[in-house]
């Protein structure tokens, strides 16, 4: 690789441990969380997935850039990460989509890279110690002054920052959904829209009567940013929706539901991000191999003396990974079955969200602890 026109570059954890590296896309200084993501592929959804913002990643295969970006894999309109960490980087990107490289991709939107990093240590790291702060600079800044100043860009209101500030819509001849942007990726909006659904898309900050006054078939929880427990209205919005339309909610969506229904969540070590995550259907006995991008999860202790019932769970670390309300029609999950990336095994998800609005609207629905299988 030729790096001549490259600066050096450090990525430093607040567990002190630094990695020497070559800056590639932006130059300069940024802190946030970091995170590692073990898909071999789907860089370009990673980099536009909002709900990292504000988290530094590194991706564990350890070739990236080498399909470069195109103009279909964005999952929305610009990345949301800090920082980007790889062991090689690909100089020579080659894709017939191929529309720009990765490099000038994120430098145009000023997000900093920095390859040369041997990320299978960064992730035993971060396996070891939990998803740490850290920056990445290519100043000649001091270690220990950054050290220092580790807490720097932490992130407030991250939903807020990343909802849509405006309602719009998306029309189709189906159910008219309701779509709770969190920080939406736009595989949810397409997954919806691939089911003919009349979807309109509101912000974060929404009340239960603006949503309602849409006269909804469906409403459906997007993923996002950050602690869900940081989204307080969001939760209070939650608990006047259930009951008064079917609810399927994806990720945070899945954090906020389960906290409108009574459960708690927690932050995990160092989350699931990837693309081969095995979740079962307790129900059917299914095991899907899912994608997912999280670091904080239903406490499945919580659960009891709630209305929910756990309908999935992690094959890893058994962990929740699906809910649905015993009673009524809300359901959700914590890993993603639009797939953006992924494969696609749970993209059935959106049929059953469609059935639900369905059977509702026919007055057949059986709530869940009914459910015969
Ligand atoms: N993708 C998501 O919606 C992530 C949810 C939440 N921010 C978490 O990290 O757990």
């Amino acid at each position: 690789m030729n790096n001549t026109h490259r600066p050096k570059a450090r990525l430093i954890l607040e567990s002190g441990l630094v990695f020497q590296g070559t800056g590639f896309g932006a130059t300069g200084q940024r802190f946030g969380e970091v995170v590692f993501n073990t898909g071999m592929t789907g860089y370009q959804e990673i980099l536009t997935d909002p709900s990292y913002y504000g988290q530094i990643v590194t991706m564990t295969y350890p070739l990236i850039g080498n399909y470069g970006i195109n103009v279909d894999d964005v999952e929305s309109r610009h990345p949301h990460v800090r920082g980007f960490v790889v062991r090689e980087f690909c100089e020579f990107p080659s894709h017939f989509k191929q529309t720009e490289s990765l490099e000038d991709y994120l430098k145009e939107h000023n997000v900093i890279g920095i390859s040369g990093v041997d990320t299978r240590q960064l992730t035993k790291a971060i396996r070891s110690e939990g998803a740490m702060r850290a920056v990445i600079t290519t100043s000649d800044t001091p270690t220990h002054e950054l050290l220092a100043g580790m807490h720097e860009g932490s992130i407030v209101d991250a939903v807020k920052s990343v909802t849509t500030q405006t309602v719009y819509r998306s029309p189709g001849a189906g159910f008219r959904v309701v779509l709770i942007d969190y920080g939406m990726k736009s595989g949810i909006l397409r997954g919806l829209l691939r089911r003919g659904c009349d979807v309109i898309v509101v912000p974060a900050t929404s009340t239960a009567k603006e949503i309602l006054s849409w006269h909804p078939h469906g409403v459906m929880l997007s993923n996002g940013p950050g602690n869900p427990e940081d989204v307080p209205f969001a939760v209070e919005t939650l608990r006047g929706l259930l009951g008064q339309a079917p609810i399927f909610g994806i990720c945070l969506g899945h954090q906020l539901l389960a906290l409108a229904c009574g459960a708690r969540t927690k932050k995990m070590k160092f989350g699931h991000r990837g693309s081969n995550h095995p979740v079962k259907n307790l129900l059917t006995g299914r095991v899907d191999i899912t994608a997912q991008n999280h670091g904080y999860m239903v406490d499945a202790d919580s659960l009891q003396g709630t209305p929910l019932a756990l309908t999935h769970v992690n094959l890893n670390d058994g962990t929740v990974e699906g809910l649905a309300h015993k009673t009524l029609p809300a359901f959700c999950v914590q890993y993603h079955p639009e797939a953006r990336p992924g494969p696609t095994d749970a993209n059935g998800l959106f049929d059953d969200f469609v059935d639900m609005m369905k059977s509702v609207q026919e007055g057949s629905f059986v709530p869940c602890q009914n459910a015969k299988i």
